[in-house]
């Protein structure tokens, strides 16, 4: 990232603000009137201290009260019961604002990712990185911009009151007091930044750190841990990672305490001059001694406050810049093209693909030159090796991709030109990492088709079709699924009979199984393979699997190899033709009983 080194850039603020606004509008207008209030407390406080003393100055020795004493010592006692009367307001009004801000983040970037009609943003690392720090960081920089922001705002409306003051007791006053604390007040603001650009900059190094400390406290990889006896090396990484970033900012911190002693020197001579010309004031009787008190109290109330803004400024710059990222993300252009006149799509009678390829945005080869047809209520089974492009092909059907080659037809219509969402809802499909919900078992079925949520027989009915109903059955609708938030936890093998019921949820015309039995016990996979005809039918089905035993009930299987569709035909002419799906088919038998393998 490119950040500005010379100035504090204001467009950041305004960016900053306007997200602070919208998220609450009423109680962030609220806070900022409380806060500037509160900023003139210490200007109201030196200004009644200066009448106060002035006005005993002129009745010493003579023991009488007058409106002279009793205005400025009213004006105080105001000015301290209004800093008590604020505080609570302000924090509870920073909290409001803040809950309703950290909302809005969240929703602002789920509206973004969870709306992003394609996978393609998702396989470029800079979107992902950026991701990952705005997720992260979403939780704590709303509350940093509102308390850093705050402070500096009520900051600058006493330092400006304050000079404003000065100004009426000498022109000069603000100028000395001024000289005496800006140019420090700048460096140390430099240096500050350096470090947060340090913090910045060395972000992958932290984000390293998370990664290999959650890889020891987390339960998914818990086990190896243990088995592999992987501490020592995950720490390591993690050590690794902390010096890199330790160094960077240690190194930028050092800078920070060696330049700001340099203005020290300056400071107090301009600290002196002004006291000198104060006093002076007072004994030649130019002007009161209320002024020698404002000046000798504005000391400390400048520096105070130009210091709080200058530290309050380097947290601030780092939430401002959170924003500006967050504004930039939320930005970022569609990588899918819309048509600007979808088709609607009520059904379909073939799908085509035609001379289809693509590549992932990483370079990888996954597909090359594919063209099948796949007609209504057709079974068609997809077979090969690890890494062939099946759930690649899968991607493009459903577009989470467009291909880089070729085309998809549905009816002879460019899948590009359909209206999307219309196009998916014709579709069911049970992916290899399916969905696993913190939710209740009748959730998690029904959230392919939420309109029929609460329908208690076509629950039953895609339970029994998926081979959950045993579940149902035992934990009942209502049960809440996933130990998160204390349900009850289900096998893999369960969760994918959660997952291929709520395949069939759906009723859609295209089924698409991909890996559909990769967890179930044998039993289920042949009761689910026996009931297959009844399950698939009016549909189209478009199945995905290794177990080459499940695809002979296919009306057709397509070989994929490397990409490339290297055989098309039924189990027994591909058996016959003596390929490469012979060749798997040979392989798997041998693995059972070397009496079928020709078989
Ligand atoms: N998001 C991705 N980015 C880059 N390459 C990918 C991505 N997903 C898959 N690939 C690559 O594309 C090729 C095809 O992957 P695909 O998942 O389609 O294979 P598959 O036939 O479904 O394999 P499997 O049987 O293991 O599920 C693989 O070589 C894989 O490494």
């Amino acid at each position: 990232m490119r950040l500005d080194r010379r100035t504090f850039r204001w467009r950041l603020v305004g960016l900053a603000l306007r997200q602070v606004i919208q998220a609450a509008p009423l109680e962030a207008t609220l806070l900022l009137l409380l806060l500037a209030l509160g900023g003139l407390v210490p200007v109201g406080v030196l200004g009644f201290t200066r009448a106060l003393v002035d006005g005993l100055v002129a009745g010493l020795g003579e023991g009488v009260w007058g409106p002279w004493l009793w205005w400025p010592l009213l004006g105080l006692a105001l000015a301290f019961a209004l800093d008590f009367l604020l505080a609570p307001w302000v924090a509870y009004l920073q909290g409001a604002v803040n809950e309703r801000l950290t909302a809005r983040v969240h929703l602002l970037l789920m509206d973004k990712v969870g709306g992003l009609p394609d996978l393609t943003p998702f396989e470029n690392p800079s979107f992902h990185d950026e991701l990952q720090v705005l997720r992260d960081q979403a939780p704590y920089q709303p509350l940093n911009l509102l308390i850093f922001l705050g402070s500096a705002f009520r900051g600058s409306i006493t330092v400006a009151g304050v000079l404003l003051l000065l100004l009426s007791a000498a022109p000069l006053f603000p100028l000395l007091l001024l000289l005496a604390t800006l140019p420090q007040a700048i460096l140390t603001f430099r240096l500050q930044k350096g470090v947060w650009e340090a913090v910045l900059f060395t972000a992958p190094e932290a984000r390293r750190m998370r990664y290999f400390a959650e890889a020891l406290l987390e339960a998914d990889t818990a086990k190896e841990v243990r088995l592999f006896g992987l501490l020592p090396f995950f720490r390591g990484r993690y050590l690794e990672a902390f010096w890199a970033l330790y160094r960077a900012v240690r190194r930028a911190r050092g800078r920070q305490a060696l330049g700001a002693s340099g203005l020290v020197l300056l400071g107090a001579l301009a600290t002196a001059a002004a006291l000198f010309l104060a006093l002076r004031q007072a004994l030649s009787g130019a002007s009161g001694l209320g002024n020698l008190v404002l000046v000798l109290q504005s000391v400390g109330s400048l520096q105070q406050n130009l210091f709080g803004l200058v530290q309050d400024g380097g947290m601030l710059y780092e939430s401002l810049l959170y924003f500006e990222r967050l504004e930039r993300f939320l930005a970022l252009p569609p990588t899918l093209r819309q048509p600007p006149k979808p088709r609607e799509v009520r059904s379909f009678e073939e799908i085509r693909f035609e001379q289809v390829g693509f590549t992932y945005p990483d370079g990888r080869r996954a597909l090359q030159d594919v063209s099948f047809t796949l007609r209504r209520g057709e079974r068609l089974a997809l077979v090969g090796e690890n890494g062939a492009g099946k759930t690649t092909l899968v991607k493009l059907l459903l577009r989470f991709y467009d291909p880089g080659e070729g085309r998809i037809l549905v009816d002879g219509v460019d899948l590009r030109e359909l209206d999307l969402a219309a196009w998916r809802r014709l579709v069911a499909a049970v992916f290899q990492d399916f969905g696993r919900y913190a939710l209740t078992l009748e959730e998690n079925i029904a959230l392919s088709d939420l309109k029929h949520l609460h329908d208690p027989k076509r629950l039953e009915e895609a339970a029994r079709a998926g081979g959950a109903e045993g579940l149902l059955l035992r934990l009942g609708p209502e049960a809440l699924l996933s130990r998160a938030f204390g349900g009850t936890e289900l096998s893999l093998g369960e969760w994918q009979r959660v997952a291929l019921s709520r395949a069939f949820f759906r009723q859609a015309e295209l089924l698409v199984l991909d890996e559909p039995t990769a967890s179930l016990d044998p039993k289920e996979e042949a009761h689910l393979y026996a009931r297959f005809a009844e399950l698939a039918k009016g549909k189209t089905v478009l199945l995905i699997t290794h177990r080459l035993g499940s695809v002979r009930m296919a009306d057709r299987i397509l070989v994929l190899s490397g990409g490339r569709l290297v055989e098309e035909g039924d189990h027994a002419t591909l058996l016959a033709r003596g390929g490469a799906y012979a060749e798997l088919w040979r392989l798997q038998a041998d693995l059972y009983s070397p009496d079928l393998a020709d078989k």
